[in-house]
């Protein structure tokens, strides 16, 4: 049965193989030099259990903690105590002993720094006083030749080693950067995309299709908010409704494109030279309504006028028709006519009903014989 390794953590791995392979050179350095002492057979079981079973029961321990990384670190300090006891058991020999040192101490210094090099030699002391205390001091630090050139190769290796998992660790750190700075890019730019989407949606709720202007929902918006402007700043507020004269004719004798044709004029005549605080929009079928901030009367109506110029003396081509139309006006302001801004668009109203009363293509100012709605 394979074991899925993935997902160990990567220093539990990393760990393992050192311990699996630069154990083996490690073993075999010990055996160079057991061989030329007194060794009893428990020694050599318990090197081949330290060199064959330790790394993989440690390495099942720190896979299966709940922690692995300190887990990891508890094995490293396990290796130091372990070391120091066969350091100690072998009476010190020089080479064996240096190749313990290191690999201890370069293995904890990597991950914990210089506490962690600290710890390596306490760990390695403890062992070296357990095992004194347990069997007594000797002190027998020579090694033959075999024991020193294996114990060379041993160290060059271990290091040759590290330095290649501090390479990769490296190169996949960097890779594992660039793929982050990457995913963030496309983030951006998915997020980019996502708000331009937004203000087009935003935009597009707020806009009659037909003509581009503003809609009925914007205006009702902007509105009370002009209202509550003026009344605060004490402005004028001019509000003008508009309404194509006898568009049903228009659409009944010319077809529904004809009309849409002459919806799109107005409403290009309509949004020419606006201001950006006026707001144009299209208020249902062929109603119009503009909403003039800061504007006083006499302007609003001088504005309106030039519209209603513009409009009938402009025709809409449309095949072979030409199609001509008027429209009609109320206009209602705060506070010249229209003492209560909230009304102003039922004083607008009531205007334009007045101007449609009276012959159509005109304008009307509120209050000018006018009934102003309560
Ligand atoms: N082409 C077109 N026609 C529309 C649109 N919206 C509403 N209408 C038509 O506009 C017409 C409005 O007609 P009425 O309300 O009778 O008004 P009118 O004919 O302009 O008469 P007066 O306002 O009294 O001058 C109706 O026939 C609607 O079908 C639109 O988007 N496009």
């Amino acid at each position: 049965m394979q074991r899925d390794t993935k997902n160990v953590h990567w220093v539990v791995r990393m760990n393992r193989r050192n311990r699996t392979w630069c154990g083996l050179l490690l073993f075999g350095t010990m055996v160079s030099h057991l061989v030329t002492k007194e060794t009893g057979a428990l020694t050599w079981v318990l090197l081949v259990a330290q060199y064959f079973a330790y790394p993989q029961l440690v390495y099942l321990y720190a896979r299966r903690a709940s922690r692995p990384m300190r887990a990891e670190m508890n094995n490293l300090l396990l290796d130091g105590f372990c070391f120091g006891v066969w350091a100690a058991v072998l009476g010190f020999p020089i080479w064996i002993t240096f190749i313990f040192l290191v690999t201890v101490t370069v293995n904890m210094t990597v991950f914990r720094g210089k506490p962690g090099f600290v710890q390596a030699i306490a760990a390695m002391t403890a062992g070296a006083l357990v095992a004194i205390v347990a069997g007594g001091f000797h002190f027998s630090p020579e090694t033959g030749w075999p024991a020193t050139i294996l114990s060379i190769l041993t160290i060059s290796i271990y290091v040759l080693v590290v330095a290649d998992s501090a390479y990769h660790r490296a190169v996949s750190l960097h890779e594992a950067r660039e793929q982050i700075r990457a995913n963030e890019q496309a983030l951006m730019h998915k997020l980019e995309q996502i708000s331009a989407l937004e203000a087009q949606l935003r935009e597009q709720a707020n806009r009659d299709p037909l003509t581009g202007l503003f809609n009925r929902r914007f205006f009702d918006a902007t509105l009370e908010r002009e209202i509550a402007r003026c009344k605060r700043d004490g402005h004028s507020l001019s509000v003008v409704m508009i309404d194509v004269d006898h568009f049903k004719k228009i659409n009944d004798t010319y077809g529904h494109q004809a009309g849409d044709e002459v919806l799109r004029l107005l409403g290009s005549i309509l949004g020419e030279g606006v201001r950006a605080s006026d707001v144009v929009c299209r208020f249902g079928g062929e109603e119009f309504l503009v909403l003039l901030p800061s504007m006083g009367t006499q302007a609003a109506q001088e504005r309106a006028e030039q519209w209603r110029i513009a409009f009938s003396t402009t025709s809409v081509l449309l095949s072979r028709d030409k199609i001509g139309a008027t429209f009609s006006a109320g206009i209602a302001t705060y506070p010249d006519n229209c003492p209560q801004p909230e009304a102003l668009v039922e004083c607008a109203d009531a205007s334009l009903y007045c101007a449609k009363k009276e012959g159509r293509n005109r304008i009307v100012v509120s209050g000018d014989n006018v009934a102003v709605p309560t």
